[in-house]
């Protein structure tokens, strides 16, 4: 029998990717609710009830709400939004970090963010094996494309060709930040600094290390081996070492949707600074096919099922 699957939010971003990329998938089959009904509580709580994965694509307040709804319900939860990512009783969906059984098990899964994805992957490992320290106050400098702000900002980048970048976070905090300092093990939260680009989708995640000034961090040499040797041949995280580093890395403005993860290990001739670089899609590790993947995972299927590899 197909599992039923209910996208609460399934006309914005995140839940239309979702909904285009199951609909083909025979093991599930898709409760929708028409345009008129898809806010309204009644006939949600019903959808709730009636799905055996919810997937929630919603603003955080509507996601809490979503999972007040389900109470009285098995329906099992898959939450993109950060209304529980470090809330008790929730399992955070990193495979790669959390492990796939806590997953597979798991009643209420909340998606990790699409900046933390880039962070944690490349933080949490080094942290983890004492490679990094784990009191640095690390800092983070990550660049997304609009879609990252749903449709909102979708909207304004289109309406606005002026803007050709968008530095945000001023006031030195972020939903994210939660989410970065507990997964990754670390004293203090990251000072973060994210930014916008006008480009659809895409994101890079540069988290640079003074190392010879870190108490603590051990050699340049360790980073990707112990990067490397977390992820092995993962299949959605892939660890790249540059002995000969590109010129550049950049964002194209019209992207395909992808579902990878790319980590870049560069370090200094001298070995004294290194930065730690993600590349990924937003709406793809980042949102969408990490749902996807962790709804694999929850549901006994090949955890990569349907992904953008
Ligand atoms: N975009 C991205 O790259 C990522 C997004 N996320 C998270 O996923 C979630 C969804 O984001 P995204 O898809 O970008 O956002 P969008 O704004 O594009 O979509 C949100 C959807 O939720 C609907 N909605 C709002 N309130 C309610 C409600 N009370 N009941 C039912 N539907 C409601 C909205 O409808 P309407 O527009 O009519 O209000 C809209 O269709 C957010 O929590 C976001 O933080 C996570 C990782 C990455
Ligand atoms: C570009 C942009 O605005 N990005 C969003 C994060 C998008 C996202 O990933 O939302 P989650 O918190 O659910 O992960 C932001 O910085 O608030």
């Amino acid at each position: 029998m197909a599992t039923r699957i209910f996208i609460d939010g399934a006309a914005g971003t995140t839940g239309l990717e979702i909904r285009d990329r199951l609909k083909s998938r025979e093991e599930f089959e898709l409760i929708v609710l028409a345009d008129a009904q898809r806010k309204d509580e009644a006939a949600r709580r019903d959808a709730l009830h009636a799905a055996d994965i919810a997937i929630l694509c919603l603003p955080d307040d509507a996601a809490r709400d979503a999972a007040a709804l389900a109470k009285g319900s098995n329906t099992r939860i898959i939450d993109a939004s950060s209304a529980h990512r470090v809330a008790d009783g929730w399992t955070y969906g990193f495979p790669e970090l959390i492990g796939h059984e806590a997953i597979a098990e798991a009643q209420f899964v909340s998606n990790p963010g699409c900046y933390p994805t880039g962070f944690l992957a490349l933080i949490a490992p080094l942290v983890k094996a004492a490679v990094l320290p784990a009191e640095w106050p690390y800092t983070v400098n990550a660049v997304s494309g609009y879609s990252g702000g749903g449709n909102a900002l979708i909207d304004r980048f289109k309406a606005d060709n002026s803007i050709a970048f968008r530095a945000y976070g001023l006031a030195i905090t972020h939903k994210h930040l939660p989410e970065m300092r507990k997964y990754a093990g670390l004293v203090h939260e990251p000072v973060f600094s994210p930014s916008v680009v006008p480009a659809h989708r895409g994101m890079i995640v540069d988290v640079p290390l003074p190392l010879s000034a870190m108490q603590g961090a051990t050699s340049a040499a360790f980073l990707e081996s112990a990067l490397t040797g977390h992820y092995g041949t993962d299949g959605v995280v892939e660890v790249h070492a540059h002995s000969a580093p590109p010129a550049e890395m950049l964002l194209s403005k019209d992207a395909e949707p992808w579902d990878g993860l790319n980590l870049h290990v560069f370090t200094s001739e001298d070995g004294a600074q290194a930065r730690l670089i993600a590349q990924l899609d937003n709406l793809g590790k980042g949102a969408s096919g990490a749902a996807i993947q962790n709804l694999n995972i929850m549901c006994g299927l090949s955890e990569t099922t349907g992904l953008r590899l």
